[in-house]
């Protein structure tokens, strides 16, 4: 199912982290929507290729978010483009996007590619360090970026990134609010299954990552919590 739009759980996986074939497993098999795989630092070809082939014994859809030129490769269902709209250095908005297209734009099939717009909101997370975002921002401010991602530059995703810590429900809320059609995913600390809960009800997709490689049977969890 390779329409985000029905979707409403995933795991990211971070092609860094070490994770057992039983494990994997059970992720893979859980009911989740789809399999992320993306992280910030030590993401090479070497590693995504490998979590990619593991992932594909199983039919979950299997993205891969870019984070670096180094370790596209094809094979994944879709790509999803971040594009961190909270950060000042152009390299994360544009700058690397446009390099990328210029090598490999000839060759691109763009019904496997959706940008989303990001917005990170911890400023102690690797994503928030290496893109220099300002994350002290309102609600409102996110909601700003919100709007621009999808009236300006028609966006399917909007990405509320929390990465490590569980984030501010009234800010994730005006958010969702502030969107008519561009797909909402929250993502960030979710530990439990009353947290999957609560910001499913604010959001259209939860992303849940560190915890699968924290509390595999905590993670698992929240699948049941957000799809029933
Ligand atoms: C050959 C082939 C198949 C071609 C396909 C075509 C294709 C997909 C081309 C790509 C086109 C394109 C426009 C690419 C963009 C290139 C690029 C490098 C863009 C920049 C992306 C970006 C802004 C990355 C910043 C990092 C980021 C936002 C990461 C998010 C992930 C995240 C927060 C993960 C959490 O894990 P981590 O941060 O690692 O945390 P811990 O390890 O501490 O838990
Ligand atoms: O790892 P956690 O904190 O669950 O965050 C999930 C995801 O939003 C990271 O990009
Ligand atoms: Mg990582």
């Amino acid at each position: 199912m390779y329409d985000v739009q029905k979707w409403r759980h995933a795991f990211k996986l971070d092609p860094d982290k070490h994770i057992d074939d039983d494990e994997l497993e059970a992720v893979c098999e859980s009911g989740t929507d789809a399999i992320i795989v993306g992280g910030t630092d030590g993401v090479t070809l070497e590693n995504v290729l490998d979590l990619m082939a593991r992932v594909r014994r199983y039919t979950v859809p299997c993205i891969l978010e870019v984070s670096n030129l180094e370790s596209i490769t094809p094979g994944f269902d879709l790509y999803f483009i971040p594009m961190v709209m909270n950060s000042p250095n152009v390299d994360w908005v544009t700058g690397l996007h446009h390099q990328a297209v210029k090598e490999y734009g000839e060759i691109m099939n763009w019904d496997e590619i959706l940008v989303e717009g990001y917005c990170i909101l911890n400023s102690d997370c690797k994503a928030a360090k290496v893109t220099e975002a300002n994350t002290e921002l309102s609600g409102e401010d996110a909601a700003a970026y919100a709007m621009m991602a999808e009236k300006m530059f028609n966006l399917p995703i909007f990405y509320l990134e929390y990465s490590g810590t569980y984030g501010d429900i009234d800010t994730v809320r005006e958010v969702k609010d502030s969107l008519e059609n561009t797909t909402l995913f929250y993502g960030g600390g979710i530990k439990t299954p009353d947290q999957a809960r609560e910001m499913a009800g604010v959001s259209d997709v939860v992303v849940v990552g560190n915890i699968v490689y924290e509390d595999l049977k905590a993670a698992l969890k929240t699948v049941k919590a957000v799809k029933g």
